[in-house]
């Protein structure tokens, strides 16, 4: 029996179905687990705007097909007993019943996200990536396992600074360059780095390895 376009949204808000972008099986290219095979799932959906957003194609959750989370627990197990939940951002729904499932089958759940609204869901890990236009919530700079701010250009030092603020004593400090400014901000990242050693260097390495 087909559902109406109201019931599948109905599912949607209650994080039953959610606008499944793609899911691939790599490796994780960034921050602390960088070099760790896992399985990642790219939830549509976005409304942070980020002008330098490597996947503009997620944040129009539309045009992303609904799919009930069981189907996607199901196919994910069968790769990776870790699994990468992306997007898109992923907080835009409620993760209880996708990390509630992947948690019942014993996998691993880390999440990608810009901490921009209220922390759903059970997680393993979490990397929080603060944006500037929609800072993250109280719940997600106390939750964060490892903060990765991207460097675009030099004042984005001070911001990060901000956020290390922000953050629990235990979170993992990254700079991250943004892809297209890499060869102007990796050499103030370096010498960031050496001077504040707090900080580490994460880099996109699957864009390097040409890999997902
Ligand atoms: C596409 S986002 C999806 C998850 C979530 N919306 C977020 O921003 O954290 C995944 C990661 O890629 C980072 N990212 C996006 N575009 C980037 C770029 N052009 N250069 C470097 N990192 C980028 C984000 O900051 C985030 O850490
Ligand atoms: N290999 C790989 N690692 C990643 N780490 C974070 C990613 C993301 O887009 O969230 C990502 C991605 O898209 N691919
Ligand atoms: S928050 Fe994440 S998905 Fe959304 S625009 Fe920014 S980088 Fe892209
Ligand atoms: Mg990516």
């Amino acid at each position: 029996m087909k559902m109406s376009k109201e019931e599948v949204m109905n599912l949607v808000d209650q994080g039953l179905w959610l606008p499944l972008m793609e899911e691939f099986y790599t490796i994780q290219g960034e921050g602390y687990y960088k070099g760790t095979a896992a399985y990642f799932i790219r939830v549509g959906g976005c409304d942070v705007g980020c002008h330098w957003c490597d996947v503009k194609e997620s944040w129009n959750a539309n045009l992303h097909p609904p799919t009930e989370i069981s189907e996607i627990v199901e196919n994910a197990i069968k790769y990776s007993d870790t699994i990468v939940i992306t997007g898109g951002e992923p907080l835009t729904w409620d993760m209880g019943p996708l990390t509630e499932a992947l948690k019942a089958k014993g996998v691993k759940t880390h999440i990608e996200t810009s901490g921009a609204y209220i922390l759903t869901g059970t997680w393993d890990w979490v990397c929080l990536s603060p944006k500037k236009i929609k800072l993250p919530t109280k719940e997600v700079y106390e939750a964060a396992n490892e903060l990765k701010v991207i460097v675009y250009n030099k004042h984005d030092f001070k911001f990060a600074e901000e956020q290390a603020a922000k953050v629990n004593n235990n979170c993992i400090l990254y700079l991250q360059p943004e892809w297209s400014k890499r060869n102007e901000v990796v050499p103030d990242i370096v010498n960031y780095v050496m001077k504040n050693p707090k900080w580490k260097v994460s880099l996109q390495t699957h864009k390097y390895l040409n890999i997902p």
